[in-house]
């Protein structure tokens, strides 16, 4: 049986995505040294770049899964490219890997099958997923959809007394 979708909304600006971004990195400056990032496309791509600036690491590689097809639905995790066999030696040790966001935390585990010795970084995580990651900056709970500024647009917000569905 499927889970229930998660029906809390947690809305993320660009400003706060960079501030996130930028705590994780300076988390991240006390671990390490690393020596590359994996950044696990798409949602990885944007604090991968937040984190190379910060920390000076301009070795990026990817991994690109797709896991949610659908909104809110997760289905047949698919790995669209893997890591190269060279920065997957020794385990992924000095490696980095990124991502916005753990989840359930499948994403993770196929990954961390790949690169078991690698530091795993999220800006955000899920219960379900936290296990998996080793640094990450804020916590939501599973029943909470995250909403990454690259998904959202400015709209218009009728008055609260035009609302029919307000109290
Ligand atoms: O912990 P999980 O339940 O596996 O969920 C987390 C993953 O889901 C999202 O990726 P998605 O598959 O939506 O692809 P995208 O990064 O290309 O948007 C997110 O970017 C994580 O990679
Ligand atoms: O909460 C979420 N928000 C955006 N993408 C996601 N992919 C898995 N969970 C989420
Ligand atoms: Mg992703």
């Amino acid at each position: 049986m499927s889970s229930p979708k998660p029906d809390k909304a947690f809305p993320v600006s660009w400003d706060q995505f960079h501030r996130d971004a930028r705590a994780l990195a300076w988390r991240l400056s006390g671990s390490g040294p690393f020596n590359a990032i994996v950044c696990i496309t798409r949602g990885g791509l944007v604090p991968a770049a937040i984190i190379s600036r910060e920390l000076g690491i301009r070795m990026i590689e990817t991994v690109c899964i797709a896991s949610y097809h659908d909104y809110k639905t997760q289905s047949g995790l698919m790995v669209l490219k893997d890591i190269d066999d060279k920065l997957a030696e020794n385990g992924g040790e000095g490696i980095l890997v990124v991502d916005d966001l753990v989840d359930t935390g499948s994403t993770a585990r196929v990954v961390r099958e790949r690169l078991p010795k690698a530091h795993f970084a999220t800006v955000y995580a899920k219960p379900l997923g936290r296990p998996l990651v080793d640094t990450f900056i804020t916590e939501v709970s599973q029943d909470t959809w995250i909403y990454f500024p690259w998904d959202m647009g400015l709209a218009f917000q009728p008055p609260i007394a035009q609302d029919t569905t307000a109290g």
